[in-house]
């Protein structure tokens, strides 16, 4: 069943239901999926929400040859430019993500230093496919997304962003109309692949389950008794 606000709680997948260990640096999350899926209008509308929450936090973006996500991200007004780095990928960007992730784990190490108390760093991956996914060198806890245009076999493909991230979520839900997707479908055959993993739908233009998210990462990385 997809999450609601309210129960917050099962947003938590198993990996985290241990209890944290208090953390001297900032907590590190990725934010993967296909080209285009909304990843970093996600991160637009996240960034305000884990403000409101008291969050101190700082993006890293990767694109495969510009910086142009980046760029977009401190041209918003959102977030003070120079919290944002960014991470020229190159021909994969898998590699950066995954294989050889010093480079963005560098990135995160210069925005710690720059900004003692820094509880969150968000890294964007570069536009990809469904396969790809985060190393747990670089981050402690990853959203995968999805979005309804992209069709609603994408949960029965089972890649492994869909299947292994922390956080999957559906986003463009107000275009399931429009692309003749039937959205509690697809929902439900996300849930079914995921094995108890959370499952968030969000339109991240309007808004709508952007609160669930921001709780997710609150509850999974952040607020640990
Ligand atoms: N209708 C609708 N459009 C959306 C939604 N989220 C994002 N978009 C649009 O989808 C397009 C792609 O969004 P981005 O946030 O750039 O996607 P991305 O995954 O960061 O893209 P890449 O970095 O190029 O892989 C933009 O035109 C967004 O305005 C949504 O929930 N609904």
């Amino acid at each position: 069943m997809t999450q609601s606000r309210h129960d917050w709680p099962s947003l938590v997948a198993s990996r985290s239901d241990a209890p944290a260990p208090p953390r001297a640096s900032a907590a590190r999350i990725g934010v993967g999926g296909p080209v285009g899926s909304g990843k970093t209008a996600l991160i637009e509308a996240l960034i305000p929400a884990l403000h409101r929450r008291g969050v101190d936090l700082a993006v890293v973006t990767n694109d495969l040859v510009t910086k142009e996500d980046a760029e977009r991200l401190r041209r918003s007004g959102l977030i003070a430019p120079e919290r944002v780095l960014a991470v020229e990928a190159g021909a994969c960007p898998h590699t950066v993500i995954r294989e050889d992730p010093t480079l963005n784990m560098a990135a995160g190490d210069d925005l710690e230093a720059a900004f003692p108390g820094l509880e969150l760093v968000i890294f964007e991956s570069g536009g990809d496919n469904l396969a790809s996914t985060f190393s747990l060198d670089l981050v402690d806890w990853w959203i995968f997304v999805i979005d309804v245009a992209g069709g609603d076999d994408i949960p029965r493909k089972k890649g492994p962003g869909v299947l292994k991230s922390d956080l999957l979520v559906v986003n463009k839900t107000d275009l399931a109309p429009h692309v003749g997707v039937d959205l509690p479908r697809m929902l439900a055959e996300a849930d079914a692949v995921r094995g108890g993993r959370p499952v968030v739908a969000t339109n991240a233009r309007s808004g709508a389950g952007v609160e669930d998210v921001a709780d997710a990462i609150a509850h999974a990385v952040l607020f640990r008794e």
